[in-house]
């Protein structure tokens, strides 16, 4: 298994600079449309990108994963009556840390949540230690959802949409967290961190601070995404290649472990509601140059087909496809 990504690559994921984020952006119309364009020829070419100076403030980024770090640091006692398996539970923590000597071997501890909105139903399913967890994550998940909202603007622009194309049901079911938790890996040789996949979901926003390990495809290998200090990794889910007619695809990533260092990523998935209707944008369709790629169908019935796919993004995709390509 070749896990390390190929050091003679001279390519790198786009760095984009939001010069501020939404307040600043609004205010000059000229840069707006460049960073539109930027982050759409990124999106095309790569799929994946980070961003910097994006207006979510280093403090609340570093006051919400040192509480995610706590919890993990918590005794194992405390975390057990979250530990879970069962997909429905609203807040789960659970390993892929297996012992058992199979093929491919993962070294990662997770929960996985909805974060935002801050309903009462969300709110009463995060844990209550460490006391700083609950309202460091609200802090958070209101300037990520800003920030993922900019960019979809900045998409939907980008792509000659309506700024607001995606501002509705596209985006508005609730988001889902990953935070993903590696401990040093006696053997990051033999020991994959997370397994290669696509996310299901509309957009995501990841931070991995300062320790490397994030690995997606590029022009058929693993190209590492290096850490940027405080800049918000960006990638699209499967909606976003359904809804784009294909021209902005989710990019399969996974993550490799190391021996050394903690890593710890905080994944932020935005996602439609349940009974959107996801479809390729009519403006983005022509019968005769592009036709359709896919055929309507509603998020939930893609979110069946994604589980029973176990992570192959063309068995993802297949159920959906009209097969005109
Ligand atoms: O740990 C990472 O950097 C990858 C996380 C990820 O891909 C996810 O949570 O969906
Ligand atoms: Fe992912």
């Amino acid at each position: 298994m070749q896990l390390d990504h190929d050091p003679a690559c001279k390519v790198a994921f786009p760095v984009i600079d939001l010069h501020g984020g939404r307040a600043l952006l609004s205010d000059n119309s000229q840069r707006r449309s460049q960073v539109a364009s930027e982050i759409v020829a990124a999106g095309k070419e790569f799929g994946f990108f980070q961003v910097v100076s994006h207006g979510v403030g280093d403090d609340a980024v570093q006051a919400f994963r040192a509480a995610a770090a706590a919890f993990f640091a918590l005794p194992a006692e405390e975390k057990q009556p979250y530990c879970s398996y069962d997909m429905s539970k609203r807040f789960r923590l659970a390993t892929s840390t297996s012992y058992d000597g199979g093929e491919t071997r993962y070294w990662r501890d997770y929960v996985k949540f909805s974060c935002y909105p801050a309903s009462d139903d969300n709110i009463r399913s995060w844990p209550s230690k460490p006391a700083e967890f609950a309202p460091r994550l609200v802090e958070y998940c209101e300037a990520v959802q800003e920030l993922a909202q900019t960019l979809l603007g900045l998409v939907a622009e980008g792509l000659g949409l309506d700024s607001g194309f995606f501002a509705g049901e596209h985006s508005s079911g609730d988001t889902n967290m990953s935070i993903n938790y590696y401990p040093p890996c006696p053997d990051p040789a033999v020991t994959m961190g997370l397994p290669a996949h696509c996310d299901r979901y509309l957009l995501t926003l990841l931070t991995q601070a300062d320790v490397a390990g994030l690995q997606a495809r590029y022009g058929g290998r693993w190209l590492l995404v290096c850490p940027v200090p405080g800049a918000f990794v960006v990638n699209f889910g499967h909606q976003m290649e359904f809804i784009t007619n294909g021209l902005l695809a989710c990019v399969e990533h996974r993550a490799v472990t190391n021996s050394s260092t903690v890593r710890m990523s905080v994944a932020t998935h935005v996602q439609p509601t349940d009974g959107c209707l996801i479809k390729p944008a009519p403006e983005l369709v022509d019968e005769a140059t592009h036709p359709a790629k896919y055929r309507e169908f509603l998020f939930s019935e893609f979110l069946e087909a994604y589980d029973a796919a176990d992570a192959s993004r063309e068995d993802a995709l297949e159920p959906f496809k009209t097969h005109h390509d």
